[in-house]
């Protein structure tokens, strides 16, 4: 089952940084409240690291045990492993030390220096991801994350699923090895679309008129292989949360 796309609007970038952390907050307590636990995918890219800033800032980020949060990424870089180019050496960067996660259960993608290839950081990935839902008791390859948080690329792009490659019609790997990523830099690992829409809510955080035409394709269901994001369908709830420029009008 897959949830309708939902778009809303703010007036600016910090406006939409600001009340996606309430959001995301809101998520995480209730998962809490729910089973004691949480589970999040994070993406990288300047609106990803934005929220979780701003997460980092709000005065509510103590209603959350940051220590029972499962922190997971849908792509990363794969260059060395203190890279600045890295997703979760930015996401740790936004965070500064506000949020006191357990070690264990942040996970970060392989990188170059602990693999010989993108491909072999992502079978390690992929092997985490069962083990996290073996000890979540699911008869699955991956856990049940409550929250993916996406970017958009001008081109359409989610996580490392650029329009055009193969990866985006994968049906079957969770995680995958990109090799020629138009996005700099060209190596990465990424979640596939059927990881991502594992997710119980998907959202898009998407600033800029530069991305209208994407956000436009992606409401618009655009073709997969022009728009990867347009594919992107959380089982509970999918939000397109964006700054008003990229919508018409
Ligand atoms: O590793 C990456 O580069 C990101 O995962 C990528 O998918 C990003 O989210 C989009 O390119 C949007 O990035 P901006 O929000 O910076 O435009």
């Amino acid at each position: 089952m897959s949830a309708e796309l939902e778009t809303v609007a703010h007036p600016d970038k910090e406006s939409l940084a600001a009340e996606s952390a309430e959001r995301v907050l809101d998520v995480v307590v209730a998962a809490q409240d729910e089973r004691g636990e949480a589970s999040v995918v994070l993406t990288g890219g300047s609106m990803g690291t934005a929220v979780l800033a701003a997460v980092a800032a709000s005065p509510r980020r103590d209603e959350v045990d940051w220590s029972r949060v499962d922190v997971w990424w849908s792509d990363e870089r794969f260059v060395a492993g203190d890279s600045a180019e890295r997703n979760c050496v930015q996401a740790a960067e936004a965070v500064d030390g506000a949020l006191v996660l357990n070690p264990d259960r942040v996970h970060c993608m392989g990188s170059a220096d602990d693999f010989g290839t993108a491909e072999d950081a992502a079978f390690d990935y992929r092997r985490e991801l069962a083990a996290a839902a073996d000890a979540e008791h699911r008869a699955a390859a991956f856990p049940r994350f409550d929250l993916a948080l996406l970017g958009l690329g001008p081109d359409g792009h989610v996580a490392s699923l650029f329009p055009g490659r193969p990866h985006v019609h994968e049906d079957d790997a969770t995680v995958l090895g990109v090799q020629d990523s138009p996005k700099p830099p060209p190596v990465r690992v990424t979640m596939t679309l059927p990881m991502i829409n594992s997710a119980r809510r998907v959202w898009f955080l998407v600033a800029g008129a530069d991305k209208a035409g994407a956000v436009a394709a992606v409401r618009a269901g655009a073709p997969l292989e022009r728009t990867p994001g347009a594919g992107v369908r959380g089982t509970e709830e999918t939000l397109l949360l964006v700054t008003d420029d990229c919508l018409p009008g």
